[in-house]
């Protein structure tokens, strides 16, 4: 809930990246919190023994994560416009409503059911070791920290395009109206930027995964989390399921733009 009360324009895309660059941050201390503990892969395994029907058809984390968010909601995260729920139903805030400056137009994309099966299968396998240390409550509520910010981070693409949308409006309706996903792709992809962002990532995890242990000091062994999987994670996971928002997003941002609005929207520009 951080830039939606900002007096001054919280919308430019140099704003924007910067929140992106901030989550970065979020993230690996994130990873390397989970990377802690073992995998106790029982905790993903829909009714599984260890919790003697307690969770009932879901996994562990699942109980874990529903019964988190409906505090959240109580305190009204998921109306917050960057925040996005991975359990339903939800109960109604506690709190009365905030109200935030409206920039997004209104969508129903949430990718979190694709995040949450990424995460499972491929995001805390590459970066815990696989055995049980009965760590069950702690690395579940790791998992859920994980969850939340990549959740975030990737959903951050609405406002991406948003701002894109704002700076060509008439190409991105043109493209949305012939349901042109691929041309809309390269149009919002800026490979400086990904590439800029990967190398500052590979950075940053050999930074803070430093344990700066003076005996293990230069050897790989003193990385609380392998650098070649955030790097990773970013490649494959993340700025692709941003992208896939993006794309999202123009489509239906486009094709429900009026005449009207393209006019307004080209008329700030000059
Ligand atoms: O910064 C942007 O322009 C974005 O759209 C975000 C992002 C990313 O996921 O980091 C995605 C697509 C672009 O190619 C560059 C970066």
């Amino acid at each position: 809930m951080s830039n939606f009360t900002d007096i001054d324009d919280p919308f430019t895309l140099d704003r924007l990246r910067s929140t992106l660059v901030r989550l970065e941050d979020t993230i690996i201390f994130a990873l390397i919190e989970r990377a802690q503990f073992a995998l106790n892969s029982c905790i993903y395994k829909p009714g599984s023994l260890e919790f003697n029907g307690a969770t009932g058809e879901k996994s562990f984390l699942e109980y874990f994560l529903w019964e988190t968010e409906k505090v959240h909601a109580r305190v009204r995260r998921y109306t917050s416009p960057d925040e996005y729920a991975f359990t339903s139903p939800l109960p109604e805030p506690i709190l009365p409503p905030v109200k935030f400056k409206q920039f997004l137009a209104d969508d129903d994309i949430n990718v979190n059911d694709k995040i949450m099966d990424i995460y499972v299968k491929s995001i805390v396998t590459g970066i815990c070791d696989d055995h049980d240390d009965n760590n069950y409550g702690s690395s579940a509520t790791k998992d859920i920290e994980c969850l939340q910010a990549l959740s975030r981070r990737i959903h951050y693409g609405k406002f991406i395009a948003e701002s894109k949308f704002r700076d060509a409006p008439q190409e991105y309706r043109r493209l949305a109206l012939n349901n042109d996903r691929d041309a809309i792709y390269e149009l919002l992809t800026n490979r400086l930027v990904e590439k800029k962002l990967l190398e500052r990532l590979r950075r940053k995890a050999l930074v803070y995964g430093q344990t700066l242990d003076q005996a293990e000091e230069g050897t790989s062994a003193h990385l609380r989390i392998p650098v070649q999987v955030v790097v990773e994670l970013y490649e494959r996971w993340v700025i692709p399921l941003t992208k896939e928002v993006e794309v999202d997003y123009l489509i239906e941002r486009g094709q429900k733009a009026t005449d009207d609005e393209i006019t307004a929207l080209e008329q700030q520009q000059s």
